[in-house]
C-alpha cells in the first residue's frame, strides 16, 4: 500500500473507484474498473468506469465528462495501471499525457504483456505516478481476471454436488436431485456469472444437459456461459446443447491444459467446470482448479458412485489441502467455497 505517497482525498477517490469498477460486467475479456478524478481541491469532478471489451476505457469515459481546461493539471485515480496499448480501443497512458493530466495514483499493476506499461509512459512524459493504493482490494476484486491474465488460461471453477457421505449419484445412477431447490438455483447464478460452462462428452451423452443459466421460474438469465464441450466422443445432432443462445465449442480432445489455452484464445476468461467425477478429478489432479464449489446434501447414498474419482493422490502426504473460504447453508444444503492449496505456493 502507497498511502503515505497519497492524500486522504485521492485515498478516498480509489475506494469509490472500486465501486465504480463494480458496475462493469464481472464476466469478459476486460477487467472491471473505475476511476475518478480529483481537482487540485481534491473535489471528484468526475466519474468513470469500464462498461466492457469494446467500450471506453474507465479514464477515457471519465475525461470525456471533462473540458479541456478541467483535465489540465487534476488527478485521475483509477483502480487498474493505465493501458498502453491500442487493443480495441486506444492507449490510455497516452490520452491522459495528451490532456495534461498533473497526476495518476492507480491501485494495481496491468499485468498484460502488451497493456502494461503505462505508468512508465506517464512518468516518461513528467506526469507524477503513485501505484499500489488499495492494491490488495483490487487484487480481490479482479481475482480471476488477473489470474487469467498471468497465467494465459481461464480462471478455473470447479463444483459438484454429493450425498453427506460423498457420492454424486445412487448406484443404479440416478442423481436428480440430490441437492435442493436454493443449492440449485445458486448453481444457475453461478452459471452465469461465467464465461463458460465445461462438460465432458460423458455427461452430454449421459444427461443430456442444457447447459444454460435459468432463474426459478425458468427465463434464462441476462447473460449466458458459452457451453464447451471436451472429450472424443461424437454428440448427437439432436442433443439439447444444440439449444443452447451461444454456439458450443466442442473440444476433441482431453488434453486440459490444451483445452484451456484454446478458450483463453477465445476470449474466455472464466470457467464453471459441471462436467461429471471424471472431468473434475481430471481438473484438480492436473492443479488447473482454482475454486470448488461443494454443494452437500444431508442424505447417505454409499455406494460406488464418487463425487470425485482418481486425484493422483495414493497416500496421504499426497493429499490435496483446501483453504476454505466460507460455509453457507442453502436450505438444507451446504455449499462450501474452497481453493486447493498449490504445493509450493
Ligand atoms: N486501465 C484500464 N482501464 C480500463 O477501463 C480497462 N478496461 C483496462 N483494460 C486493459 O486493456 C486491455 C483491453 O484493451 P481494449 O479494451 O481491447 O482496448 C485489458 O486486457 C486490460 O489490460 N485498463
Amino acid at each position: 500500500m502507497n498511502e503515505l505517497d497519497t492524500t486522504q482525498a485521492e485515498q478516498a477517490a480509489m475506494r469509490r473507484a472500486i465501486v465504480l469498477a463494480g458496475n462493469g460486467p464481472h464476466y469478459g475479456v476486460n477487467p472491471q474498473v473505475g476511476c475518478v478524478v480529483l481537482d487540485a481541491e481534491g473535489t471528484t469532478i468526475a466519474e468513470g468506469w469500464h462498461r466492457g471489451a469494446g467500450t471506453a476505457h474507465a479514464e477515457v469515459d471519465a475525461l470525456s465528462q471533462l473540458t479541456p481546461e478541467q483535465a489540465q493539471g487534476s488527478t485521475f485515480v483509477v483502480t487498474l495501471e493505465p493501458c498502453n496499448h491500442t487493443g480495441r480501443t486506444g492507449p490510455c497512458a497516452q490520452a491522459l499525457i495528451e490532456a495534461g493530466v498533473g497526476r495518476v495514483v492507480y491501485a494495481a499493476t496491468d499485468p498484460g504483456h502488451a497493456s502494461s506499461g503505462g505508468a512508465q509512459r506517464l512518468r516518461d512524459a513528467g506526469i507524477k505516478v503513485v501505484g499500489g493504493l488499495l492494491e490488495d482490494e483490487v487484487e480481490e476484486l479482479l481475482e480471476e481476471w488477473m489470474l487469467a491474465a498471468r497465467l494465459h488460461r481461464p480462471h478455473v471453477t470447479v463444483k459438484w454436488a454429493s450425498s453427506f457421505d460423498g457420492r454424486a449419484a445412487a448406484t443404479d445412477g440416478t442423481s436428480q436431485w440430490i441437492s435442493g431447490p436454493q443449492s440449485r438455483e445458486r448453481v444457475h447464478v453461478q452459471r452465469s456469472a461465467a464465461d463458460a460452462i465445461v462438460v465432458g462428452t460423458g455427461t452430454v451423452l449421459a444427461d443430456n444437459p442444457s447447459l444454460t443459466a435459468r432463474t426459478t421460474s425458468g427465463d434464462l438469465h441476462d447473460h449466458q456461459p458459452i457451453p464447451v464441450i471436451i472429450g472424443k466422443r461424437q454428440i448427437p445432432g439432436d442433443a439439447q446443447i444444440h439449444q443452447h443462445p451461444l454456439e458450443p465449442l466442442v473440444i476433441g480432445h482431453n488434453d486440459l491444459h490444451a483445452a484451456l489455452s484454446e478458450m483463453f484464445d477465445q476470449g474466455i476468461r472464466t470457467v464453471y467446470v459441471e462436467g461429471g467425477p471424471t472431468l473434475a478429478s481430471a481438473f484438480i489432479a492436473q492443479g488447473l482448479a482454482d475454486r470448488l464449489y461443494i454443494f452437500q446434501a444431508p442424505v447417505l447414498l454409499g455406494g460406488d458412485k464418487l463425487a470425485l474419482g482418481d486425484l493422483g493422490v495414493s497416500t496421504l502426504s499426497e493429499r490435496i489441502d483446501l483453504e476454505v473460504s466460507s460455509v453457507e447453508n442453502l436450505g438444507d444444503d451446504i455449499l462450501i467455497t474452497a481453493k486447493p492449496i498449490r504445493k509450493g505456493a
